[in-house]
């Protein structure tokens, strides 16, 4: 009898389904865009019931492919830190969910600074004050929706990210719980005693009552009632989308990294039982926690790579679509004086400066659209290059290799590069599809489909290899380059909030 585990990708702009064979092979696959929404200049709203529509539907659709007594249950995983707040007693959300890029809370953030509070705070959650994360979020809920505050205080109100929402309404209203990964980049959650914290909660004026149960990323959650997806299944594996690339990746040793290239550029190294405190403004966070044991990992996040294609695509029309940046870059070469800083929405780490602008330096002559499309592939290698230096001054200065995944990297030009301008080896896995993997393996090992992280480790299986091929002198004048077009960006920011 064929096994399945049916694994829900939702994702900041489409959700996925993708049911796996227990060889960690994709039988099948389904996904659906949803629309972004915009409602003033930096914030970023998604539709709650379009992020649960298009759940449904992909789920419906590959699960009716199989037959329903062949699939053994499912994994979550999902874009982190955007938040949900709804009504306990009606399922129904009051406000639209915020999303993870939405910098409206960045004023609120700066004042905290100010107060002096940030390094209790980073101490507590390995994060940093910034919009980004989950709790400002829910306090811009709490104070701007009417008669939120009220309804909170009298614990009417639940909060939680994707996944919590989703598993909830999928239980129909009966579980209220988060994984260890998730619960770690709210803000609220102190990573070392792996419980929330109610000194953040009081910082944030966010009451307890409104929180989920925090368990293991391999817990068996709760059941999806059968009204719902047509099939009863225990849900039994979550984990925010980054983690579970990191477990998709098969990165369960400390010192292994995984490189995630979808909208952003996520990097994740494994430090295991240790968490890592970064002086170079990368994040702490829970890498997984399984069977009781949590992992800890470094994470360093780009808000533009894949976007930079998208830009160079929709904003300025160079290209028609984002494979013909391989042809293009192969032409010019990798040797050239064109730097594109794609800080449209502020730079991530680890600079985070929001107040920082895109910028295009080292034009001549000669640059054309090809030049600036190389160097839109160029520059998410540069940016890779910068958080492994912070890792490397973090500690971490033994990465000889990283697992890559995402859609970017079907570019080989472009991962041949990342090899050069890193100096290390990157392995593209046969399986791309590594968040949806990683919740599957969650689901396999809390169902007894799989017995161990070893056994985990064997479902991996590498498509190509990409070896330094640049002398290393080369790459270095070209990074250099790249960290001059950076600081003049900065410089530029710096004079603009002088101002
Ligand atoms: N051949 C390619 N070369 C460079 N970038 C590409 C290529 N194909 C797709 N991309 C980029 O990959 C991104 C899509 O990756 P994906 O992992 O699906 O993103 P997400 O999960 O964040 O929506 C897009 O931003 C697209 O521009
Ligand atoms: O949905 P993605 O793949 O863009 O990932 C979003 C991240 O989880 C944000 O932290």
């Amino acid at each position: 009898m064929a096994r399945y585990i049916l694994s829900i990708d939702q994702g900041t702009t489409s959700s996925r389904a993708i049911l796996f064979d227990v060889a960690g092979k994709i039988v099948h696959t389904s996904a659906q865009e949803f629309e972004q929404i915009f409602p003033e200049n930096g914030w970023v709203e998604h539709d709650p019931n379009a992020i649960w529509d298009t759940t449904l539907t992909v789920a419906k659709e590959v699960l009716c492919k199989v037959e329903a007594q062949d699939v053994v249950g499912m994994g979550i995983t999902n874009q982190r830190e955007t938040t949900l707040v709804w009504d306990k007693h009606t399922g129904e959300p009051i406000y639209n969910a915020i999303v993870w890029q939405d910098r409206r809370t960045a004023d609120y953030c700066h004042r905290l600074k100010a107060q002096g509070v940030e390094e209790t705070v980073t101490q507590k959650t390995g994060l940093v004050l910034d919009p980004y994360f989950s709790a400002t979020k829910v306090r811009w809920i709490l104070e701007n929706v009417p008669d939120a505050r009220e309804k909170a205080t009298k614990g009417d109100l639940l909060f939680g990210t994707v996944d919590s929402f989703l598993l909830w309404r999928l239980t129909n209203g009966a579980v209220h719980a988060t994984d260890a990964t998730n619960a770690s980049r709210t803000l609220l959650f102190n990573i070392h005693t792996q419980q929330w914290d109610s000194n953040l909660l009081s910082l944030f004026d966010i009451p307890e009552s409104m929180l989920p149960e925090v368990k293991d990323c391999d817990s068996v959650f709760g059941e999806a009632h059968k009204d719902i997806l047509g099939v009863s299944l225990p849900i039994a594996g979550i984990a925010g989308d980054q983690q579970a690339a990191l477990i998709g990746q098969a990165c369960f040793s400390p010192g292994m990294v995984k490189s995630t290239y979808g909208t952003g550029c996520f990097v994740i190294a494994n430090t295991g039982d240790k968490a890592i405190a970064s002086h170079n403004k990368l994040l702490t966070t829970v890498g997984y926690r399984i069977q009781g044991k949590t992992t800890y990992a470094i994470e360093g996040s780009i808000f533009m790579a894949g976007a930079t294609m998208q830009w160079l695509r929709d904003g300025i029309g160079l290209i028609d679509h984002a494979s013909e940046s391989l042809a293009m870059a192969e032409s010019v070469g990798a040797h050239q004086s064109v730097y594109l800083v794609p800080a449209f929405t502020g730079l991530g780490a680890p600079y985070w400066n929001p107040e920082a602008r895109g910028a295009l330096v080292g034009m001549t002559r000669d640059t054309g659209p090809k030049e600036i499309v190389t160097a839109g592939l160029q520059s998410v290698a540069y940016q890779t290059r910068d958080l492994l230096e912070a890792m490397a001054k973090d500690g971490l200065n033994e990465i000889k290799r990283i697992r890559v995944d995402g859609g970017m990297v079907v570019n080989d030009w472009a991962m041949q590069f990342l090899s050069d301008v890193l100096h290390v080896k990157v392995d593209r896995p046969v399986v791309t599809e590594t968040t949806a993997l990683g919740a599957a393996m969650l689901a396999g090992l809390a169902l007894g489909v799989f017995d161990s992280l070893d056994e985990l480790s064997e479902l991996w299986a590498e498509e190509h290899e990409f070896e330094m091929t640049m002398p290393q002198a080369q790459s270095e004048q070209l990074y250099q380059g790249w960290v001059r077009a950076v600081k003049g960006v900065e410089f530029m920011a710096q004079l603009e909030s002088d101002q």
